[in-house]
């Protein structure tokens, strides 16, 4: 049968339920390997190709079947290809396709699906590095052509996804295709990435959800813009998988391979319609190690018996699987007995065109593993998949709505913050923004405000920032003005600290034993720090000072959002970072991490988004969280500053009241845990008024003396601090 009733025969099949869902049977092809050189040659099994039927000849058995698809050892790649090419146009449009090659080992299974040896494929023009980056398209796949035994199914798919990318712009130059890579080896039952580092191999765990159905948790997705990224993936994956020479194949595969191909596509004509709709479908192209027999008679290792004991089970279980799903009784279907079984799960029963495509050898002393692989094949034909294409809601109001009234709530709190407004007055007006947010959420937001909103949100970053910097030199300049002050120099000491974020000099002065007369600021810790409502406590006719009051928490749910903002971020952000391809030292390639974030989605209640658009929001998000950092550094250097200016005021204001000091102290600890490193201050100062007094001549020594210094130095610090914190404010 030829591959243009295929297609049509595909299209018999759909029985639409709905309008576009399709029910379609699993596809089995049976392909017959061409004998090796050194083997018997036999005539035991017969391929009729036409009638796609196979028969088995040999004195002990007769017996004749039918498959979708049976191929001769004549029939080249390129001829078993063009059968699975029709279906490859559904692809863009959100239909998943799987193929997995089964067989017994040494059929021809890495040759169908990879292509020829890979020897002679690395030796080939297109499969060389710098040759395939300069190469056109076009040209790679004139050698694709010209060599119709080489390549195989696998990166002949990859080279019609790309080409079927290539068509569907040209009618549409504005439609958004993201294509992602990944490529698992499932390996004496444990699955591992084969694009990872392969030096300290981690073991990969599965998951399933609504919106992904099966996927591994961990594993990498590479954004490819061309087909020959993909190729070299395929190649770097090949190379790390486990291979062994065995009786029957000198580079048996001991591991099942899935390469993986992920599209995303949104047509730019619906970006303007509120419910735009990404297209998302996914190609898996399975290589199984294959089964063998246990001979009693070779000797075989530990390694090569494990291998052998999970290869079979997880074949066993495959079969198993099929035998319940092809059969008319409602069967428990045993996915969980294997790694294989569960990754496949989709492919097996969901919504997915699956192919098989059964190797076997002409060999007479593999014929009853030949008999095993066609009975499975037969069961295989009998299972129905329905089919229907991934399509996905973008628009997600939700988060558009979220983020506009988290914007409004800063930009309000920043203006707020500018001008220097009471936070009393800041928490009335964040209660009236509450409300305001309240009637936002029911205010319809069209997706195309999102860019007008990411906009909105760098302008304002730049302002945090250019505040951020402002506070920070003023801060400076506090410090720079009273260099001679030995008190003060320790305070820059704690203050640059604070600014720089840097442990070192907190720890010098620590080693140093240098605890008098200051406090230290945890940085490691202070990132909670957060202004309590500013109250006036103290004024005189120079200065004036604003103390925290613990009555009103006005930040403090502006905090619990940071939080609940970043356990949320988690899903879109999560994993996605670079990593240089080690194929080709100039291709950076995008990737991303398979991670619980569609879990969490779910649980949120999100709809998935594609991939632009998560970033979009990812960047958002990011900004969001970078201003809110602001804030609270903002806010830390204002309490710093309070702290500072109270704890200055209370000794002037009670030198000898050691009772004070020490509530003071307790106070001020309690109430600051996460800034002030206790005991640390007024412990010297203790120690000072606990000192007998020396001889009054000795003024320099006198406790009360230096009391009166430290009295006039600190009016001065005072003077300047205040200055600066009202400036500030
Ligand atoms: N259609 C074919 N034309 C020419 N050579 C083939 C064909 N199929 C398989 N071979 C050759 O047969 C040998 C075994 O094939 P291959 O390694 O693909 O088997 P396999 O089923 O993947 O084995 P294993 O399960 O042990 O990995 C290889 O040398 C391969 O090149």
């Amino acid at each position: 049968m030829n591959s243009q009733n295929n297609a049509s025969l595909k299209q018999d099949q759909q029985t639409a339920n709905s309008q576009n869902e399709k029910k379609q049977n699993v596809q089995v092809y049976i392909r017959l390997r061409p004998f090796l050189p050194h083997e018997e040659q036999e005539d035991i099994i017969e391929i009729k190709s036409q009638e796609n039927k196979i028969l088995i000849k040999d004195s002990l058995h007769l017996m004749e079947s039918k498959f979708d698809q049976a191929f001769d050892p004549s029939q080249d790649q390129k001829q078993v290809f063009e059968h699975f090419k029709p279906y490859l146009s559904d692809i863009l449009d959100g239909y998943n396709f799987t193929v997995f090659a089964y067989g017994q080992t040494g059929s021809g299974k890495t040759h169908t699906m990879f292509g020829a040896d890979w020897e002679y494929m690395s030796g080939h023009q297109a499969f060389t590095g710098k040759d395939l980056k300069v190469q056109h398209q076009s040209t790679f796949f004139e050698s694709l052509e010209s060599d119709h035994n080489f390549a195989g199914i696998i990166p002949r798919t990859i080279y019609e996804v790309f080409r079927q990318i290539t068509l569907k712009r040209e009618q549409n130059p504005n439609m958004q295709i993201s294509v992602y890579v990944s490529f698992i080896q499932i390996y004496n039952e444990k699955i591992y990435d084969l694009l990872q580092d392969n030096l300290k191999p981690v073991a990969l765990s599965i998951h399933e959800n609504k919106q992904s159905g099966m996927y591994v948790e961990g594993l990498s997705e590479y954004q490819v813009a061309h087909y020959y990224d993909s190729l070299q993936l395929m190649r770097r994956g090949e190379k790390n998988r486990a291979i062994r020479t065995t009786s029957m194949n000198v580079k048996s595969s001991r591991s099942h391979t899935i390469f993986q191909l992920q599209i995303e596509r949104i047509d730019d004509s619906e970006y303007q319609k509120e419910k735009k709709t990404i297209k998302r479908s996914k190609i898996n192209l399975c290589d199984l190690a294959g089964s063998e027999k246990i001979n009693k008679n070779e000797v075989m290792g530990g390694a090569h018996f494990n291998e052998l004991r999970s290869i079979n089970l997880s074949l066993t279980t495959l079969g198993k699987v099929i035998h319940s799903l092809s059969s008319s009784q409602k069967l428990p279907i045993p996915y969980r007995e294997s790694k294989l079984t569960r990754i496949l799960q989709d492919s097996l029963s969901g919504n997915c065109q699956t192919f098989i495509i059964a190797n076997i050898s002409p060999c007479s002393d593999s014929l009853e593993e030949t008999l095993s692989t066609l009975k499975f094949a037969e069961r295989a034909q009998h299972i129905t998949l329905k089919i229907k294409p991934n399509e996905i809601n973008a628009s997600d109001f939700q988060i558009v709505q979220k983020l506009q009234r988290e914007i409004n709530y800063l930009k309000d709190l920043l203006h707020m913050k500018k001008k220097g407004i009471n936070p009393n007055d800041i928490h009335q007006r964040l209660l009236k923004l509450q409300d305001e947010n309240e009637r936002l959420k029911k205010t319809h937001i069209s997706i195309n405000e999102v860019e007008k909103l990411i906009q909105e949100n760098r302008q304002m970053k730049l302002e945090i920032t250019k505040i951020q910097q402002n506070t920070v030199q003023s801060m400076r300049g506090i410090f720079d003005d009273s260099k001679t002050d030995k008190d003060t120099l320790k305070t820059i000491g704690e203050s640059k600290n604070l600014i720089d974020q840097d442990n070192n000099l907190f720890n010098k002065m620590h080693n140093q034993g240098d605890q008098s007369d200051h406090f230290f600021l945890n940085t490691s810790s202070s990132n909670q720090i957060t202004l309590p409502p500013i109250q006036q406590i103290y004024s005189n006719d120079n200065i004036k000072i604003l103390l925290g009051t613990s009555q009103e928490k006005p930040l403090s749910s502006y905090n619990h959002s940071v939080n609940s903002y970043s356990q949320r971020g988690a899903f879109v952000s999560s994993g996605k970072q670079m990593m240089r391809n080690n194929l080709d030292k100039k291709t950076e390639l995008p990737m991303r991490i398979r991670g619980k974030h569609n879990e969490i989605k779910n649980e949120k209640g999100f709809l998935e988004m594609s991939n632009a658009e998560s970033i979009r929001m990812e960047s958002k998000r990011k900004e969001k969280l970078r201003i809110l950092e602001r804030l609270n550094d903002l806010e830390r250097i204002q309490k710093h500053n309070q702290d500072k200016l109270k704890r200055e005021l209370h000794l002037l204001e009670n030198p000898n009241d050691s009772e004070n000091n020490d509530n003071y102290k307790s106070v001020s600890t309690s109430s600051t845990t996460n800034i002030v490193k206790a005991g640390s201050f007024h412990s010297n100062r203790l120690n000072q008024q606990n000192t007998p007094l020396r001889s009054s001549s000795n003024q320099l020594n006198n406790p009360i003396s230096k009391q009166m210094k430290k009295y006039e130095s600190n009016e001065l610090k005072i003077k300047m601090l205040e200055k600066r914190f009202l400036q500030k404010l």
